[in-house]
Formats: structure tokens, C-alpha cells, sequence
């Protein structure tokens, strides 16, 4: 039985500018800060709670009745309760019938329950349209107007028209939506907020592993060493030398670890003949976490400018240079200008520059109100060529700087090669494969993969299963 005969009527698109009443179930603190900006949006606001007497807290312009009362006066209801308490909906299954019912709940846990919070009020109340959204935005935020940062609406639903309407509804508020799909990805929004930074999670585990690694290596080589075969205390390359060493190899590698995986992807495609075909589970991931490696490569490539620019302040480089003249003095004898040396060093400070310059804009184009300005063709060309003249840049200048003593044995301590040496081994092996290999042979056919033809017979069933299974 449909209580309200207007429910029907509701539920078609509104076309005039009057905005439909919308219901929130529960008068706690993200009912009472969504409620407070629907009304700013405009849009007439009920409350069902369980007591009806209106406190302060509640926007004045907000009516606060009975549960039932309350959601027969709209066709959407959010509901601002815990999933716990979804219980005493179940008496109100008639009134909520063929209603759009929208949740927002989160939970204190991944994957706290066996079905999302959303399937469960799906399967609590068979006859309303549940559409899930809004968890991922903080009543905080909503209240103070803070949302910068999270603009982001994630919405999921079974019922399209449904959807739409909160996506309606999302929009007039200022927000931007993002469709999901079904309530099948529930799971993964509620999860969402609970991770944090998800898509940073493995960049930063890797960066601080490698830090570390590169770190231990440079107080064996470079102290205890020093300290053991020449009796000379360095101990206080500590607090610069060593990390003035350590970021721009971290920088490097990390750079290089941006574009290896497409070089990976453009052999699995090759070697299939087609690009029909899942990458593997560690390829996808680390595809998708390429922007993080990037911008933890630019934070270490800029702390290695700041390192070298404070050098000239240090009581080390004042002591060295000192050396040098006194010893010239003493010998009264004028070294004349090494013009090799001279060029070198211009050579490689320059290669550093051009490659910071490029590590810079391919940092600030990654950023999302760049990106959204530009096409995915200007995207990819920076981010794709301007990032391998950066990676080709960056490996230059380490190679100039270091190169004249790779191959002396100072370069080699306990047999264990210089760390300049290690960073070289990831990106001249991505700079090789690419512009040795794929570059000049292979472009073309794995451009013609890309662009969807078929060289291997033996995947076009699959590709045809592939088709059909998204179909289904
Ligand atoms: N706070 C936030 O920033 C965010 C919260 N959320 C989600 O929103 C939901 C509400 O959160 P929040 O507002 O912070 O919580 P509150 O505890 O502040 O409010 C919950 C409200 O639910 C109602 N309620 C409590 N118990 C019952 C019950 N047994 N039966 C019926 N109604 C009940 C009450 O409303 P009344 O007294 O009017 O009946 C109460 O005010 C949660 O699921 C949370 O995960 C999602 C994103 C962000
Ligand atoms: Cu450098």
C-alpha cells in the first residue's frame, strides 16, 4: 500500500527551479550539517527523529517530525544513523516503499560486516532504491565549508533514476559526483575512508625501505670505512653529505620506477600480440601508483637542490677550500684553470638544472586542477616525453658528475660499488630497453596493438570472451 499518493509524481525529474523536499532520518552531527547545506542549496529540509522537540543545534528552517511523518513528505531520504540502528526501519518498510533511500554510514573497520552497509539496508527493505553516497565527505567539512579537499562524491546504486537524483542533488550542492556503478561497489566506498592514502600506501613503503637501505650504505662506505682503513672520523656526513647523497639517487630510481612498468606492459602486450588481456595483479598496482612515485621522486629531488645550496655555508667545504689556497701558498705555485674540470662541472649543474626544471612540470601537471585543463594528448606528451627527457636529464647529470671515477678503484669499497653506480642500474636499464629496443623496432606494431588490432590468433577467443563477460 503507497501512503502517499504524491510518490509516484516525486519521483520524476524535477524540471521547475523549486527543489523537492528532501528527508534526513537523524538529527546527529552529519544530519544536522547536510541538512544545514541543502538548506543553503535551496532545498526544502524534513527531519524524522525519534524525539521531535527542535533543539538549537538543528537549521532553523528545518521541520523535525516523526519517522514516518517525516518520510512521507519526500521521495529521497538520507539516512544519517549508524548501520546498527537500521533495525527499527523494518516497521516502516510500507511507508519507505518505492522511496529513494540513500546511505551514508561508515564503518570503524575494513570490511567489518560480510556485505556493505548499503546491501544490508538493500536487503532489510527490498522495496525502496537504496543509493549509497556522501560517506567519504566529513560533517566537518560540510558545516565549515572546508572541501577543498574533498569535493569528491562517490555514489553507487541498482536504480538509475535513482542515482541520478542524488547525483541532482550532490551537484546542487557544490559537489562533484562520481558514479560507481552498482551497489556492488559499496564495499569499496565505505572501505575508502578507512585508508588512508591508499594509492600512496606501497610508494611510501618503497621510498622509506630504499632511503633506508641507500642510507646504511653510505654510513658503511663512507664513515666506517674511512674510520676503519683511513683513521679519519666523518661521522658528521650524517647530517648532509650523506642525505645530499642518498635524495638524488632516491629521486633518480624512483623516477626511473615511474616508467619501468610501461616499459613491462609494453612487453606483455608485444609478447601476446594484443591488448586484450589483464596486466597481472602487481602491474596494475603499480601502474596505478605511478603519480605517487613521481611526486615522492620530485619531494627528494628538491631536498637534493636545497642540500647543495647551503653547501658554500659548510664548515667542511670553507675547511676544503681553505686547504687548497694554504697549499698553493705554501708551494708557491698557481694551479692553473683545469678546463676539463671546468666543463665538467658546468656540464653537470647544468643537466641538474634542466632536469629539476622538467621534474618540476611534470610535478605541477600531475596536479589535478592542471590536468583536468589539458587533453589526455598534451597530458601524455608531458608526461610521457617530457618525463624520459627529465629521466634522460636527471641520469646525465649523475653519469657527469661521477663518471670519471666509476671505473678507478676509490669508486669500490669491500668490493661494493660506489652508490652513484647503483642508482645508474634502473634507469639506464628503462632508457635502453625503450629507446634501444622498443623505441626504433617495435613501435610501430605495439602501436598497432594499442590501437586494437590482432597479431595472435590465440587471443582473439579470449579477447572475444573478455568482450562478452563486460557485456554481461
Ligand atoms: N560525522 C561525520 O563526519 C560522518 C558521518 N557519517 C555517517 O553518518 C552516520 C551518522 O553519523 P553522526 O551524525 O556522526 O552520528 P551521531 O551519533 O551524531 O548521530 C546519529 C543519529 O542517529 C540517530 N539514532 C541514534 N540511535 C538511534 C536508534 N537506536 N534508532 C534510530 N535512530 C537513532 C540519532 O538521531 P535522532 O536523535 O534524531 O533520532 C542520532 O543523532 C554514521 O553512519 C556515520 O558513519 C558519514 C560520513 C561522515
Ligand atoms: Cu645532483
Amino acid at each position: 500500500m503507497n501512503k502517499n499518493p504524491s510518490n509516484t509524481m516525486a519521483l520524476a525529474p524535477n524540471t521547475s527551479n523549486k527543489r523537492e523536499t528532501v528527508c534526513i532520518f537523524g538529527t546527529g552531527d552529519f544530519g544536522r550539517a547536510l541538512g544545514h547545506k541543502m538548506i543553503q542549496a535551496g532545498y526544502p529540509v524534513v527531519y524524522g527523529s525519534r524525539s521531535t522537540q527542535i533543539s538549537n543545534l538543528i537549521p532553523k528552517d528545518a521541520e523535525v517530525l516523526g519517522h514516518a511523518e517525516a518520510a512521507q513528505k519526500a521521495a529521497i531520504i538520507i539516512l544519517a544513523i549508524q548501520r546498527q540502528h537500521y533495525n527499527f526501519l523494518t516497521p516502516l518498510a510500507e511507508v519507505l516503499r518505492g522511496k529513494v533511500l540513500v546511505d551514508i554510514s561508515n564503518n570503524l573497520k575494513l570490511n567489518q560486516y560480510a556485505e556493505s552497509n548499503a546491501e544490508h539496508l538493500a536487503q532489510l527493505l527490498p522495496g525502496s532504491k537504496v543509493v549509497k553516497a556522501f560517506n567519504t565527505v566529513s560533517a566537518w567539512a560540510l558545516q565549515s565549508g572546508t572541501l577543498d579537499a574533498s569535493r569528491q562524491v562517490f555514489v553507487c546504486g541498482d536504480d538509475v533514476e535513482a542515482k541520478q537524483m542524488v547525483m541532482n542533488i550532490v551537484r546542487a550542492l557544490g559537489l562533484t559526483p562520481l558514479d560507481k556503478g552498482s551497489l556492488l561497489a559499496a564495499q569499496e566506498i565505505e572501505n575508502y575512508p578507512l585508508q588512508l592514502f591508499p594509492m600512496w600506501r606501497f610508494p611510501m613503503y618503497l621510498s622509506l625501505g630504499l632511503t633506508a637501505f641507500f642510507f646504511f650504505y653510505c654510513v658503511a662506505l663512507d664513515i666506517i670505512y674511512t674510520y676503519i682503513y683511513e683513521k679519519k672520523n666523518f661521522s658528521f656526513f650524517i647530517a648532509i653529505t650523506i642525505p645530499n647523497r642518498v635524495c638524488p639517487v632516491m629521486a633518480l630510481i624512483l623516477l626511473a620506477l615511474v616508467y619501468l612498468p610501461g616499459i613491462f606492459a609494453a612487453i606483455i602486450q608485444l609478447y601476446r600480440g594484443t591488448k586484450y588481456g589483464r596486466f597481472p595483479d602487481w602491474l596494475d598496482k603499480w601502474m596505478l601508483c605511478r603519480k605517487q612515485l613521481g611526486l615522492i621522486a620530485l619531494a627528494f629531488a628538491s631536498l637534493h637542490v636545497v642540500l647543495t645550496l647551503v653547501s658554500p655555508r659548510r664548515a667542511f667545504t670553507k675547511w676544503k677550500t681553505g686547504k687548497g689556497i694554504i697549499s698553493q701558498v705554501l708551494n708557491n705555485k698557481t694551479e692553473p684553470l683545469d678546463h676539463t674540470n671546468a666543463w665538467l662541472s658546468d656540464s653537470y649543474l647544468a643537466l641538474g638544472i634542466l632536469g629539476f626544471f622538467l621534474f618540476v612540470l611534470l610535478g605541477i601537471t600531475s596536479l589535478p586542477s592542471i590536468s583536468n585543463n589539458v587533453n589526455w594528448r598534451e597530458f601524455r606528451f608531458v608526461q610521457s616525453k617530457l618525463g624520459y627527457l627529465a629521466l634522460i636529464l636527471c641520469t646525465a647529470h649523475t653519469l657527469v658528475y661521477g663518471g670519471k671515477w666509476f671505473l678507478s678503484p676509490s669508486a669500490y669499497k669491500w668490493y661494493l660499488p660506489n652508490i652513484y653506480i647503483l642508482s645508474l642500474i634502473v634507469p639506464c636499464a628503462v632508457l635502453v630497453v625503450k629507446f634501444v629496443l622498443i623505441f626504433p623496432c617495435i613501435d610501430k606494431p605495439l602501436t598497432q596493438i594499442r590501437q586494437g588490432w590482432e597479431r595472435n590468433p590465440k587471443y582473439a577467443k579470449q579477447t572475444n570472451y573478455i568482450i562478452n563477460k563486460s557485456a554481461v
